[in-house]
This record gives C-alpha cells, structure tokens and sequence, in this order.
C-alpha cells in the first residue's frame, strides 16, 4: 500500500519506518527541511535504538522517502497517517491541537482520490469527531475523505519493537465509514495481526479516551508507589523491598512500578494535564481530581532530592560543586524534554550551586535547552572535586561505575541515588555515604558496620 506518515518526529519517523519495514511504499512529510533532509540520509534527529537501521534498510530500498510537499502527499498515497505533536498550550493545562489542524488543512486541497487520513496523536476527547466533519468539508476529494483515530502506546527507547509487536492495536471509527475503514486499517497492519496483534475496534471518542487513559493509569502507577517511597522514609523502611513484595501480587505486577524520581518525558506530564483539562471542559472535572495529586507527588520527588543535597551539603548549596549523572528523562534516549535530571539540576543551579552535568547520550540536546549549566562529556571527569554526585537517570553505564576509582577524585564522598540503581554496599564499602531515595538511612542516621541503622533522625 502507499501511505504517508504526517510529522517525523520520535512518533512519526518511527511509524514511517516500521511502515516499510513491513512492506508499504512510505512518504514522510515535515515541515523542517533539516529534518527532512537527514531521514532522507537514513539518519533520524534523535536517537532511538534500531531505528537508523531501518532508515538505511528503506530509504536505500526506495520503500522510505521524506518531503516537506504537501502536493507530493496528496497525490501520493491512499492513507495518510497524522504524527503531529500535541503539547501542552502556552497557557493553562489544554492540548494544542493546532499542529494536527494545520497538517489537515496543508493536505486536504491536495487529495486526489477517496483517502483514509489517520490520526495517531494523543488528543482531548471530541478532537477527531471535530476534525472528521472539518476534512469532509474542506477536501478537495470531498466527503469520501474518511478519519479514523488510531493511538500509538510506544515506548521511546524501545520504540521500534513496540510499534512491529504491539500489545494491541486500538482504532476509532467513525459510524458511517467504519467497514470500508477497517478493512484499509486491517490491511495496512496486515503482517501485524498475523502474529497474533488484538485488534480493538471502537468510535472514535473511545478511541481518544483510551490512550489519555492508559496514560494516566501509567503514571498515577508511578506516583502511588513513590508516595509509597514518601511514607518508607518516613518510617525508615525500604520502598524496593515494598515494591518487590507487592509485585507477587498478579492483580498488581511489577511493571511500570520502579520507583525514583518519577516521571518526564514528552507524554506523561503532558497528557495528565491535557486528561484534566479536558475532564474539566466536559464537566467532569472531579473525575480526574486525582491526577493532580498524581502530579504533585511527582513534584515533590524531585524537591525531594533537592533537599536532601542540601542537607549534605551542610544546609547550603552555595557554591557547592555537585556532579550530576543523567540529562534524558529515562536511560537510552537523548529526550530531554520534562527531563527530572535536569529540572533537580536547574534548582540546584537556582540555589547557587555548581552543578557539572553528564550523561552519555543527551548533552547537545540538554546544551539546548539548558545554557547555563555546565556539562561534561566525561563520566569520571565530572566528579573532580563534587562535594556531591547526584544519580538522577539510570543508565547502565552509571551502574558500571567504579565507586573505588571515582573516590580520591572527589571533593566529598556523598553520593544520593534517585533511582533506586547502584549498589549501595559496595558504594558504602568503598567509603561514599551512599543516600537512597525510598530507603533508610537519611542524613540524621548513620548505618552501623553491621548495616542496620544506628541513629534515628
Ligand atoms: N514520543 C513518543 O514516544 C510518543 C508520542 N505520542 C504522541 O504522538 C504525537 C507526536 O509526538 P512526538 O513524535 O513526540 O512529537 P515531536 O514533537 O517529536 O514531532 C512532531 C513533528 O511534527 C513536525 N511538524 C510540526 N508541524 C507540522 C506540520 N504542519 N506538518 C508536518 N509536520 C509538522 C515537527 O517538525 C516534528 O518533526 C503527540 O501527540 C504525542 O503525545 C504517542 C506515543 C508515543
Ligand atoms: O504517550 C506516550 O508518548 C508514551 O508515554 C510513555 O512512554 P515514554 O514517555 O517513552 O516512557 P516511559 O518508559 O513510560 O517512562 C516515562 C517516565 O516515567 C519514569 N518511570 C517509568 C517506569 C517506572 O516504573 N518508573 C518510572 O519512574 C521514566 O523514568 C520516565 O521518566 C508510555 O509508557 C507509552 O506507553 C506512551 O505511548
């Protein structure tokens, strides 16, 4: 089939090449010619594992081109996929949808036969029946233009497995169009459902919903097990040992369930607020009043870490070099949008600290978006002198690290662990005073050569 892929960016340059991947004729448009011009050379803008494989693999075979030609997509294929970005609107918590709005009004004087345009963004409820009326009526193909709603649950990092071997694939129907719809919509992910895919036909607000709500469900996971991690410091127990005991529980699982300095990325923090607007402008603002306190417990994890280096720190920052290990918001990414690393590094830096940031994969982009921190390419060289180091994003590498060989480089052996993943004893047995979030002991308590805590705060 030929079908294009509308927004190239970790969703759609994604889509794109999975789409090739399983045999489509596939034409990606975007409106950054840089971006354009880099798929085109088999190389995606950002990195994600796999994924410039397949660029190569289909850009070479001429299954996988780029444009920035709204009249090249028009003619070009039969279905046309909508990977546009939904953030957060400059004011208050709604989705900006004008991405996806734009795309429809740049495609539709093009199309040249009866299309299935395909939305896969993550939208407010109401969006797609909105935008079914408004192609029908501005097509230049006319009301044989049909929208279907298709949410993508990827994960970034693992993103090209879970597009070829996704739990489900979830499709929202317009009532009128909905068997002509299906059975396009079955074939494009024909070699999919062979291996087993469900294929979960609904309208098209369920459709919406699910995604927001699979959203929320992952991070309200998140936020419950790090309140969890709030009362275990409090009581002096230990929040992973917590959460391995609650992961035997089938109705549970472990999942989705670590827990640290929780959640940032393009999409959870986003879309809770989206979910809550949106709830808010149905009326049923109350339904998702929880979500909230979903946010905010992901908040304070973050103040959290704040505090405590201040508190080895002395009770003040200033001036204090602190080496902080993480800028992407989650291991094998260079994403640092809503990153925690860097949110804990800028306060940090606010409170007068020197903060020296390292991380292997997203220091160009955290340059970016962060210019006034100090970065450093080199692992062991940005703990000369810290008089504390920060793990915030757990990448293997940082659990690799040689606690021994870092320990005469620095100012201060004062390490706080944020996520739950270096190896406490052999940290403590090379001499560092080794903090955990959601395990004991805090500064005020001391851990006695027998390992069990001596003081209490
Ligand atoms: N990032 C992820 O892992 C996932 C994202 N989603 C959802 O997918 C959507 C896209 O997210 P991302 O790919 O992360 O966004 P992104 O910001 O990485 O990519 C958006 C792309 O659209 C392009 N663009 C903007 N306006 C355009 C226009 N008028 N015509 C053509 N291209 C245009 C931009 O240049 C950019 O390349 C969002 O709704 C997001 O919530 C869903 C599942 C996973
Ligand atoms: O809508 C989206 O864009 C995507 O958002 C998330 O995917 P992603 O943001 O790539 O990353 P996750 O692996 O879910 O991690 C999100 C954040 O939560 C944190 N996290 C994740 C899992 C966990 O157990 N604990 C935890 O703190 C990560 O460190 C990261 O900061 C969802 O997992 C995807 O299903 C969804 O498609």
């Amino acid at each position: 089939m030929r079908l294009t892929v509308i927004g190239c960016g970790h969703l759609g340059a994604t889509h794109a090449a999975c789409m090739a991947e399983l045999g489509h004729d596939v034409l990606g448009v975007d409106t950054d010619p840089e971006r354009v011009h880099l798929l085109n050379r088999g190389k995606a803008p950002f990195f994600e594992a796999e994924l410039d494989e397949l660029l190569v693999r289909h850009t070479c075979s001429g299954k996988l081109r780029f444009t920035t030609s709204y009249a090249q997509a028009g003619s070009f294929g039969e279905v046309h996929f909508l990977t546009l970005g939904t953030p957060r609107a400059d004011r208050g918590n709604a989705t900006d949808v004008s991405h996806l709005l734009s795309a429809v009004r740049q495609l539709s004087p093009h199309l040249r036969q009866p299309s299935l345009v395909v939305g896969r963004s993550t939208v407010p409820v109401g969006t797609a029946a909105r935008m079914a009326g408004y192609l029908k009526r501005i097509s230049s193909a006319g009301p044989e233009t049909h929208l279907a709603w298709n949410p993508e649950f990827l994960r970034e990092s693992t993103a090209i497995h879970d597009t070829l071997y996704p739990d489900r694939i979830v499709v929202g129907l317009d009532s009128e169009d909905a068997a002509v719809d299906e059975a396009m919509l079955r074939q494009v992910y024909r070699p999919i459902l062979r291996k087993g895919a469900p294929f979960l036909t609904t309208d098209l607000a369920t459709s919406e919903l699910v995604k927001c709500a699979a959203n929320a469900f992952l991070a309200t996971k998140i936020s419950f097990i790090n309140a969890m991690a709030e009362l275990c410091e409090a009581a002096n127990a230990d929040v992973y040992q917590l959460t391995e005991a609650l992961a035997h529980d089938e109705r549970i699982g472990a999942g989705g369930m670590w827990p640290g300095l929780g959640f940032g990325g393009g999409c959870l923090p986003k879309d809770i607020h989206g979910f809550m607007a949106a709830a808010a402008s149905l009326g049923t603002g109350q339904s998702l009043a929880f979500l909230r306190e979903v946010d905010a417990v992901n908040t304070r994890r973050r103040s959290r870490v704040v505090w405590l280096a201040r508190q080895r720190c002395g009770g003040n920052l200033d001036g204090k070099r602190i080496a902080i290990w993480g800028a992407a918001f989650k291991p094998m990414t260079d994403d640092v949008r809503d990153s925690p690393a860097l949110a804990v590094a800028h306060s940090l830096f606010r409170k007068g600290a020197r903060v020296v940031v390292h991380d292997p994969m997203a220091l160009d982009k955290a340059r970016k978006s962060h210019p006034h921190l100090t970065f450093c390419e080199d692992l062991t060289e940005s703990t000369v002198e810290a008089d504390l180091l920060l793990h915030l994003t757990d990448w293997p590498q940082y659990r690799r690290a040689a606690p021994e060989q870092l320990m005469p480089r620095v100012a201060r052996p004062y390490v706080i662990d944020a996520r739950g993943a270096l190896d406490a004893g052999r940290w403590r047995r090379a001499g560092w005073t080794y903090d955990c979030l959601g395990r004991p002991p805090f500064p005020g308590q001391a851990v006695g050569p027998d390992g069990h805590l001596t003081r209490n705060r």
